[in-house]
């Protein structure tokens, strides 16, 4: 079925509320609100004041008090990213649209600017930003849902629980003390058995898929009100988590030129204080050099067992892929982001491998 959004906005009528101009008031903003919600009250507070800080010339040490973090964003962006998905997939991947309409277009990029973020779903929406606890201090479920049922809800919160248990990696990362605490990402990727194959492929693929590399939209997404040229944008993928990103630098992981561009495009869709992280790490002196030039066996072993974890995290993950996409698709392999997935996600478990330390 093709519905598009140019020719649903030729058929518009011409009417006032389609300009914002009310019947009643005009071009005048009709009952405008007096009060702002509380995470913005200090503006609020501040500008009702505005005559006396002036005059006092108080008002720039105020205003300098003024967080520039504006609460909610985070919140906002998954929101407008999942009803864009929604929008974008409803008829599925032969019924996309070619325009996002102005109304979620402008302002998802306008909180996308803010944040640094593309203007589609990310790993940083679908997961960093998407779970709350059903009942304080018990079970997880995610805030903003997508067709796929409890598959969805399975596929974000194991994701999820793989971001959790790197606490500790990443927080060695910080210390550089012990951690204490042994990653069981294996036993959590088995979780995944509550995601239907068949579900993955046929319905939360598709609604993570973005516009980039995809022959359902090969020429990318008009943003209505952003950019009258197409934009092209990956979709939904943890490629675009920092855990592993952090985890390579640490440990001096050097990928294939083909496979790094693809991951170091991937840290664009990663939240900007997330990418820097990641990218202080990659500065840092090289710890697998100072390994190597210590001489000590058990500083080498150590280092060795992190790679080969690392390793089998990846090989595990490739038994994962070819459940939930080569299988189903019967042999024709389609990546969420769009690469040549399993020539990539060997590459990138094989350079792994090499990164050990031989005695
Ligand atoms: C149904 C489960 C899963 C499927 C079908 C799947 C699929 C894929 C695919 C197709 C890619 C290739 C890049 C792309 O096309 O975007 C990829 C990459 C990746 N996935 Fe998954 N994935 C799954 C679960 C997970 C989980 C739970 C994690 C843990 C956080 C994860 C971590 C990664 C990472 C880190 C990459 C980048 C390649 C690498 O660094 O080895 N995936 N995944």
């Amino acid at each position: 079925m093709a519905s598009s959004g140019e020719n649903e906005e030729t058929l518009l009528p011409f009417t006032l509320s389609r300009f914002q101009v009310s019947e009643d008031y005009g071009f005048l903003l009709p009952n405008p609100l007096t009060e702002l919600p509380a995470p913005y009250g200090l503006w609020m507070e501040i500008a009702s004041s505005l005559p006396q800080l002036i005059a006092s010339r108080q008002l720039r040490s105020r205003l300098h008090q003024v967080p520039s973090r504006i609460p909610g964003l985070h919140l906002a962006h998954l929101v407008l990213s999942f009803l864009t998905m929604g929008y974008l997939w409803q008829e599925g991947e032969e019924g996309a649209v070619k325009v996002l309409p102005r109304n979620l277009a402008v302002p998802f990029w306008e909180v996308s600017q803010r944040l640094g973020l593309p203007p589609i779903l990310s790993h940083a929406d679908f997961v960093l930003a998407n779970w709350k606890r059903k009942t304080p201090g018990r079970n997880l479920d995610p805030i903003i849902s997508l067709p796929g049922g409890e598959s969805l809800r399975g596929f974000i919160l194991v994701t999820l629980l793989v971001e959790k248990a790197a606490v500790p990696g990443i927080k060695v990362l910080r210390s550089r003390k012990p951690a204490g605490a042994r990653v069981t990402v294996y036993d959590l990727i088995s979780l995944l058995d509550y995601v239907d194959p068949a579900v993955f492929y046929s319905v939360i693929r598709i609604f993570l898929s973005g516009w980039r590399d995809n022959p359902a939209m090969p020429h990318g997404l008009v943003y209505q009100g952003v950019s009258e040229e197409p934009l092209a944008y990956s979709g939904g993928s943890a490629a675009q988590s920092s855990v592993l990103h952090a985890f390579d630098e640490l440990l001096g992981i050097r990928h294939s030129a083909e496979s790094t561009a693809f991951l170091h495009r991937m840290r664009d869709y990663m939240p900007p204080p997330h990418r820097a992280f990641v990218e202080e790490i990659q500065r840092a002196p090289s710890l697998r050099q100072h390994v190597l030039s210590s001489g000590n066996g058990k500083l080498c072993a150590a280092f060795n067992q992190c790679v080969s974890a690392l390793t089998d995290f990846r090989t595990h993950h490739i038994a994962i892929v070819t459940k939930y996409i080569t299988t189903p698709a019967d042999g024709a392999a389609k990546g969420t982001g769009g690469s040549h997935i399993f020539r990539f996600l060997k590459s990138v478990r094989d350079t792994t491998r090499e990164g050990m330390i031989s005695a």
